[in-house]
């Protein structure tokens, strides 16, 4: 018998490709019917007014909720059906709006804890013999270094977040889905984060979730509106911004009392 069809994307083009995606609550549509492309090396920013879909279409690349229908493939592998730790180990790493640091140990001990998920078992007996490269190499990125031997608890919330980071990036991950990574943070922390990103996607691909405008115009190119389950658009920062029905969805929020309207 003969194998069977090659993939139809090749992986060097598409590293994520999500193809006629449903989701659906009981008989509500969370996700009705979303194909997303994203390649290898972009850093995609994935925006749309509360309830859009945006935190259910992560959960389902991270086997977290499972689809009503459609496909999900990464690196041409169907994640369908697997587990969430399954969908860790083919390299999909994500944050979650709740905090996952042990915050007794210091950041050196959480990033070291988060590295030693990808090592073989004898390595673990050897643990406590110094700082692995990649350890501190994620120290450095993430501009903890100085607070290495800190305890998490005392970080402040932007710190915190980038130790989050830091724990996805020694895990190796090939995509990073990042939610809402500077919310509840300070300008300066916002800005450190903006190039945070900008740096890790440098050798990731990267899908954030943001509400932020400001931040969106300082740190996004490629863009996807989601809206009611569906992609309402793709494109530039400007081509998102400039589109009626991007600024209807998000006007109509701010006549509802949002602030951060499309200017
Ligand atoms: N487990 C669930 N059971 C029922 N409905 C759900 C469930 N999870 C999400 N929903 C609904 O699906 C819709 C999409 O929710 P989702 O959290 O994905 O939106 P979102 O775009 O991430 O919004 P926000 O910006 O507020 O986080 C919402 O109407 C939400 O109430």
């Amino acid at each position: 018998m003969s194998e069977a069809p090659a993939e139809t994307t090749s992986p060097e083009t598409a590293l994520l490709e999500i193809r006629g995606l449903q989701v659906a609550f009981g008989g509500f549509r969370a996700i009705d019917g979303v194909d997303l492309t994203v390649g290898r090396g972009e850093l995609r920013f994935l925006i749309g007014p509360n309830g859009a879909g945006k935190t259910t279409l992560i959960d389902v690349i991270t086997g977290l909720t499972r689809p009503t229908a459609g496909s999900v493939r990464f690196e041409g592998r169907d994640l369908a059906g697997r587990r969430e730790h399954e969908i860790v180990r083919l390299g999909v790493g994500r944050t979650f709006q709740t905090s996952v640091v042990f915050e007794e140990l210091t950041v050196l001990e959480n990033l070291d804890l988060a590295a030693s998920f990808r090592r073989p078992l004898w390595s673990l007996l050897r643990r406590g013999r110094g700082v692995s490269e990649e350890v501190a190499a994620a120290l450095e990125t993430i501009g903890l270094t100085p607070l290495a031997h800190s305890r998490a608890g005392v970080l402040s919330h932007g710190q915190r977040q980038w130790l989050e980071i830091g724990m996805l990036i020694v895990q190796r991950p090939r995509l990073l889905l990042l939610d809402e990574p500077v919310a509840g943070m300070a300008s300066d922390e916002r800005e450190r984060t903006g190039e945070l990103l900008t740096e890790i996607a440098r050798d990731h691909t990267v899908i954030v979730v943001e509400h932020d405008m400001d931040f969106l115009r300082r740190y996004a190119s490629q863009v996807t509106v989601l809206h009611e389950g569906k992609v309402l658009m793709e494109g530039s920062v400007d081509e998102v911004r400039a589109d009626p029905h991007v600024q209807e969805i998000y006007l109509g929020r701010a006549r509802e009392g949002a602030e951060d309207a499309v200017r």
